[in-house]
Order: C-alpha cells, then sequence, then structure tokens
C-alpha cells in the first residue's frame, strides 16, 4: 500500500515566513558533511538547504569543505550553536572517520533533533535514538539492510520492482525506527507506522553525480522548518523529495521541450522556484 505524493502535499507542509518570523523561527540546520575528498558534497547540501528556504545553515566541517562553502554562500554560519535538525554523511566516508567525528556524530545521533543520515554516515543509523530520515541509494540501502539483519532487497540480479522497494523500504523503516527514503526515479519514503510514499522525479537527467547531496540538503531544510511545528518526518521528507524533482523537472525543461542536461548546482539553483511554486495559488 503507498500513495503518491504532488504539489498540493508539498504546499501542505511547507510555511509561508510570516511577519512575526525571525531568522531561528524560520528553522537553523546544523550541517555536518564535507571531506577532504568530497568537499563539493558540503557545497552542494548547503547550497540546497539554504535554496530551499531555512533560516540558518550552520556548517561544521573539515577545513577544506568549510573554505569552499564559505566561498560559495559567506551567509553560512561556522560556529556552533543551537539546531532545529542536522544533516550528517553526505560526501563522508566512514572509513576515514576518526574518533573525535564518531563521538560528536554518536551526540547528534543520540540527541533530540532530527537528523538526515546519508551517505557515508549511513553505519551509523541502527544504533541511533534520534528521531531519523536515512536517504540510501539502492547499494547503500542493500548495505543497511544487511547491518540491520534483514534480507537482500532480490533473490537475484534483476533491479527489483516498485511494489518490491516499497516492501523492502517499510520492513528497514520498521527495523531502524525511522524514515527510509530510498532514491531512485520514484523515491519511496517510509515510515515505521504510516503508508509509504511515492515520489515521482519528474526527469531523468536527476541522474547525475551530486543530485542526492542536494537532495539531503532539501530535506534537511524542510525539516528544520517545520518539525518544531509538529510536521510527520515523513511528510516533510516527501515535500523535500517533491522539491527537488520539480527543480531537476525546471531546470531541464528550461533547455527545450525534451529537456536537457542539467548538473547538482543547476538542480539547487531552481529549488527556490519550485519552492515558489508550490506555495503559488
Ligand atoms: N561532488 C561530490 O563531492 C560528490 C560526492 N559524493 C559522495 O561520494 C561518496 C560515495 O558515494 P557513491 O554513492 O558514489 O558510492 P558508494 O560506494 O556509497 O555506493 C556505490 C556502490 O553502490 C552500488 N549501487 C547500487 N545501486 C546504486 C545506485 N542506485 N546509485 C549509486 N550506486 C549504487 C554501486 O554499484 C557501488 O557499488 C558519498 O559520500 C557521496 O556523498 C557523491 O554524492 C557524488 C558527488
Ligand atoms: N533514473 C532516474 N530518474 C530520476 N531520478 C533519478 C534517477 N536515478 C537517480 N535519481 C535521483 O538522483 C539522485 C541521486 O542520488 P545519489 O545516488 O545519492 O547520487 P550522489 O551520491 O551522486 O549525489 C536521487 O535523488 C535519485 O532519486
Amino acid at each position: 500500500m503507498s500513495v503518491t505524493w504532488n504539489r498540493t502535499d508539498t504546499a501542505q507542509v511547507l510555511r509561508r515566513p510570516t511577519g512575526d518570523d525571525d531568522k531561528y523561527s524560520r528553522g537553523v540546520l546544523g550541517v555536518r558533511t564535507g571531506s577532504q575528498r568530497y568537499p563539493g558534497a558540503a557545497v552542494l547540501g548547503v547550497e540546497a538547504a539554504w535554496r530551499t528556504g531555512v533560516g540558518m545553515v550552520r556548517y561544521l566541517g573539515p577545513d577544506r569543505p568549510t573554505a569552499l562553502v564559505l566561498a560559495r554562500r559567506p551567509e553560512t554560519v561556522v560556529a556552533a550553536g543551537r539546531v532545529q535538525a542536522w544533516l550528517i554523511g553526505s560526501g563522508t566516508d566512514a572509513a576515514d572517520r576518526d574518533d573525535d567525528e564518531a563521538a560528536t556524530l554518536g551526540e547528534v545521533l543520540a540527541g533530540p533533533v532530527p537528523v538526515v543520515v546519508d551517505a557515508g554516515a549511513l553505519d551509523l543509523a541502527p544504533a541511533a535514538t534520534a528521531p531519523l530520515i536515512v536517504t540510501p541509494h539502492a547499494g547503500e540501502h542493500a548495505r543497511l539492510r544487511s547491518a540491520l539483519g534483514l534480507a537482500a532487497p532480490t533473490g537475484g540480479d534483476a533491479a527489483p520492482g516498485l511494489a518490491a522497494r516499497i516492501d523492502a523500504a517499510a520492513e528497514t523503516a520498521r527495523a531502524l525506527r525511522g524514515v527510509v527514503v530510498l532514491k531512485g526515479a520514484q523515491t519511496v519514503v517510509a515510515a515505521p507506522d504510516a503508508e509509504a510514499i511515492v515520489v515521482d522525479a519528474g526527469t531523468p537527467w536527476l541522474a547525475a553525480a551530486g543530485t542526492g547531496d542536494v537532495l539531503a540538503g532539501a530535506i534537511g531544510a524542510v525539516v528544520a522548518g517545520t518539525a518544531a511545528h509538529g510536521e510527520a518526518l515523513a511528510r516533510a521528507a516527501a515535500a523535500g523529495v517533491w522539491l527537488h524533482g520539480r527543480a531537476a523537472t525546471l531546470a531541464a525543461g528550461a533547455l527545450g521541450p525534451a529537456g536537457g542536461p542539467i548538473t547538482a548546482s543547476d538542480v539547487a539553483a531552481a529549488l527556490p522556484r519550485a519552492v515558489a511554486e508550490a506555495l503559488a495559488r
């Protein structure tokens, strides 16, 4: 069983700022992503979070990505402080994690604030107690299931169909006690105790390196802006996925009726138009 997600659903999740808002009330996203090897992933996630519409992004990472994040987005705050949500893992490799970083991520994952867990932090998700959204692609989902003691998603080499992906994501969500965003042309958002949500990407031009880092930033921004207002994490995640797909469709569609090649940065740049479109009417 599943439901499909659309623009109207997204509009119901997003908060339009009012005259009573300030940068803190709009949501602060804390970001621990990027590494010496993958600094670009940090830039893409931070860029996407700003472009999705958050009051503040706090970036706390290694020197090289910090310098690149600040060069791209000087509005980013690189000092620790209160946050309404965390984004961790994009552009990191668990094999390179030192003890200090492991301890810090352990605190984040044991805290009260929702955490979006991507890429190189997914191995930490099974032990987490914080409210959780994990964002695996198919390969990462298989590894996560194995860590949770669950069977491989398919019996053979064939790519699983949508129904099998929904069942597998729902089973992973129950085992994890968190929200699973299983990425693909149709992204499945599964929660332990709710019907799965299916979000169409809208364009296969989205299949390009770094678009997952953009997605994680977009989801983090929606969660930071809405979780404190009682929005369900799965719905916030689905809204982020829809905005990401719509931004890709707008960026690719701007090149002609058949679409055209886009980069992850193009997707991030189109996020404000996707948000404005969702909030229009
Ligand atoms: N500009 C940057 O700095 C970028 C950094 N990235 C980072 O690079 C690191 C490695 O990520 P990768 O996903 O490339 O590598 P991983 O090693 O995490 O996953 C790739 C493995 O999963 C398998 N797989 C199965 N289904 C897949 C699917 N649907 N998509 C991708 N792989 C699938 C592949 O065959 C491969 O064995 C992550 O930390 C990621 O965030 C990437 O996001 C690309 C852009
Ligand atoms: N064929 C496809 N059509 C549309 N979207 C896709 C397709 N394949 C992948 N995507 C989307 O592209 C993004 C890729 O994310 P990910 O695999 O994490 O890449 P990266 O790690 O390079 O950022 C996800 O949002 C996924 O849903």
